[in-house]
């Protein structure tokens, strides 16, 4: 059985972030992942933390300002100094809170610039990133999104992601492969996370369509999840989808395989 972890930015969401950790224990979970922690101050995380005996193992870096459309400005030419310091907030709050993990979003392909200088923005930052982690024994992340939700997220399926790493040439980078984003952008997932299992540092979940819980759509999570302890994956599995009823009656799927 996957080692899970469950988002806490998309589950327990009927109450506020602070309260989210005693939730999730509540429900079992003693690892976690926040998209966006900064909310609060780590000192307060930190001590939710260990108040509910629980691991932080992701944060994202800062991604620009979500409520005026941006998703990540990882690959944007004229923000680089202000992704820069975000991912300094990150590594920040990522030493302070134990969490081994920082994922960037690359943003969306900003229309004013030639794609070959957005390409090489965000394997510039990338680079800069897996070395400034690499020296804080953190693991750089770097997720690939669907267009269906976010029309226009430069990087958005995985082949595009390891042609990069290859780019990037650093061995403190790997893929957040989210089996969401990537059943709607290219199926055939237990194959690719087989075929590449070396490249993938951690696993993220929801069924399609909907982004529900598992059995909710098309995937058989216990399939993937059976392949997952076949091919020896050992990193952690994270439940990020929204309940299609309250968290913890979307949680009845996790009884039944566990
Ligand atoms: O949307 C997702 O799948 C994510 O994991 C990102 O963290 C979005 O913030
Ligand atoms: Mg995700």
């Amino acid at each position: 059985m996957p080692d899970f972890a469950v988002n806490l930015s998309m589950l327990f969401t009927e109450v506020p972030l602070a309260e989210r950790f005693s939730a999730a224990a509540e429900q079992g979970f003693s690892k976690v992942e926040i998209q966006f922690p900064y909310e609060l101050p780590a000192a307060q995380i930190l001590d939710l933390l260990q108040h509910n005996k629980q691991q932080l193992v992701l944060l994202n870096a800062p991604a620009g300002d979500w409520f005026s459309g941006d998703r990540g400005i990882a690959c944007h030419p004229d923000r680089v100094a202000e992704f820069r310091q975000g991912v300094s907030l990150a590594i920040d709050y990522a030493k302070k809170l134990n969490c081994p993990n920082i994922n960037i979003l690359s943003g969306i392909s900003p229309a004013n610039y030639n794609s070959k200088l957005v390409r090489e923005t965000f394997i510039d930052n990338l680079k800069f990133c897996a070395e400034v982690c690499a020296n804080e024994n953190i693991q750089l992340l770097v997720e690939a999104i669907n267009t269906q939700d976010i029309p226009g997220f430069f990087l958005n399926n995985s082949r595009q992601a390891f042609e990069l790493f290859q780019a990037i040439d650093h061995t403190n980078i790997k893929l957040q492969y989210d089996i969401y984003h990537m059943q709607i952008m290219e199926g055939n997932v237990i194959q690719t996370l087989r075929d590449n299992l070396d490249k993938i540092g951690h696993i993220q979940f929801a069924d399609v369509p909907g982004r529900h819980e598992p059995q909710t759509g098309e995937l058989n999570f216990s399939n993937i999840f059976k392949a997952l302890d076949d091919m020896g994956y050992s990193g952690i599995t994270s439940l990020e989808y929204n309940p299609s009823a309250s968290t913890a009656e979307s949680l009845g799927w996790l009884k039944q395989i566990a």
